[in-house]
């Protein structure tokens, strides 16, 4: 296939509530969307997840906005792409800028999928009809809020709780949870809160049978997690160290984890992504699909993505509702007894609502 025309939007979303993790809060959502046109005027949908912000990494909406325009847009437009897989390849001249590389990406799966008139989950190589959903719930200003959060959540059916802690906000808070729900499947995320001389803090934790932790340790770090997992039951998982196939194979070699959080965005493309997954089901590392607060688009591409076999674990890919009043893909993202139907139309299998798009995109422009 050929890309003839790729478009950039900006997009800004009102999300319906504040999501504070130990590196501060999230208020409301603005992010790129791309839209890549081929020679038969069919689109492909990708979404950066960078934020406005480079607290979770280093990646910004504007840093996308500049590597695409000036890198990534120039280096596949009227190029033959024969299939997603060598896009990130193609790419490679480029080093990390990962969120904006997998959005790109992410919208050359979908057009890819679509022209061969098949869902992207089984162009993937997924299997899944369904897939197993959990729920991340931020910080809160106090534990009663959290347990009536965490109480509506299981109501809605999610399949496991993750509440993000960072020390001071973490034992008696996970203490209050375990006496109101002693057998509830729960984790913890700590994006990065902890160093090790906090061990003993993170040995106390053992005691109420996390599913996992998630990213206790520095941002770049695998050495101290490998010494901590170690000194704790707790599985760790890690999010924000992984960032590539390569990554993820030193991780695991070293044991500084035992479970991985794949991130689209986090580790370039959906390609990259299966590498991942794949290594993972091979050496025995249980993986699941992160989320960073997704509009539909992204969202859509986690689905995908979660209907590889390896995906073992709820992930974090919630229903649209709990974030937007209104989303901008037809129909929306829905879970029911914390399961999601996968779509099995071609392509992402939801369509996308231009008039919403339209309505929230504060800046467009046409590359052609
Ligand atoms: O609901 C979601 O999309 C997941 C939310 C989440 O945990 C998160 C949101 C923003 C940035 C980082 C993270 C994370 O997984 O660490
Ligand atoms: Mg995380």
């Amino acid at each position: 296939m050929q890309i003839k025309e790729v478009v950039l939007r900006h997009l800004k979303m009102n999300m319906k509530f504040d999501f504070t993790t130990s590196f501060g809060t999230i208020r409301n959502k603005e992010f790129i969307l791309v839209e890549a046109k081929d020679e038969y005027g069919m689109s492909g949908w990708g979404e950066s997840v960078a934020f406005t912000a480079p607290w979770y990494n280093e990646e910004t909406l504007k840093t996308n906005w500049h590597v695409l325009e000036d890198f990534l847009i120039p280096s596949i437009l009227h190029k033959h792409v024969e299939h997603p897989d060598i896009v990130n390849e193609t790419l490679l001249g480029i080093r990390k800028n990962n969120m904006a590389k997998a959005a790109i990406e992410g919208a050359v799966w979908d057009l890819y999928a679509k022209r061969s008139g098949q869902p992207l989950a089984t162009a993937l190589g997924g299997q899944k009809k369904e897939i197993e959903v959990g729920i991340s719930i931020g910080i809160q200003k106090n534990t009663t809020d959290l347990i009536s959060l965490i109480e509506k959540a299981i109501n809605e059916g999610y399949k496991r709780i993750k509440i993000k802690i960072k020390p001071g906000k973490d034992i008696e808070i996970l203490k209050e949870i375990r006496n109101h729900f002693p057998t509830l499947p729960l984790m913890a995320d700590a994006n990065s809160a902890y160093r090790l001389d906090d061990i003993e803090r993170l040995k106390a934790l053992d005691e109420f049978k996390l599913m996992m932790i998630e990213q206790p340790l520095a941002s770049d770090d695998i050495i101290d997690h490998a010494v901590l997992q170690k000194q704790i039951k707790t599985p760790i998982c890690l999010d924000e160290s992984i960032l590539s196939y390569e990554d993820a194979r030193k991780a695991i070699e070293l044991g500084s984890c035992k479970i991985i959080n794949i991130k689209i965005g986090r580790v370039g493309g959906l390609t990259e992504a299966k590498r991942i997954h794949d290594l993972c089901l091979e050496k025995g590392i249980g993986v699941w699909c992160g989320g960073m607060l997704e509009a539909g688009v992204g969202r859509a591409h986690n689905v995908a993505l979660t209907t590889l076999s390896n995906f073992s674990l709820p992930g974090d890919t919630a229903a649209s509702s709990r974030y937007w009043e209104k989303d901008i893909i037809s129909p929306e993202v829905t879970v029911h007894n914390g399961m999601i139907t996968v779509p099995d139309r071609p392509g992402i299998g939801y369509d996308i609502d231009i008039n919403a798009v339209n309505e929230l995109t504060v800046f467009e422009k046409v590359y052609k």
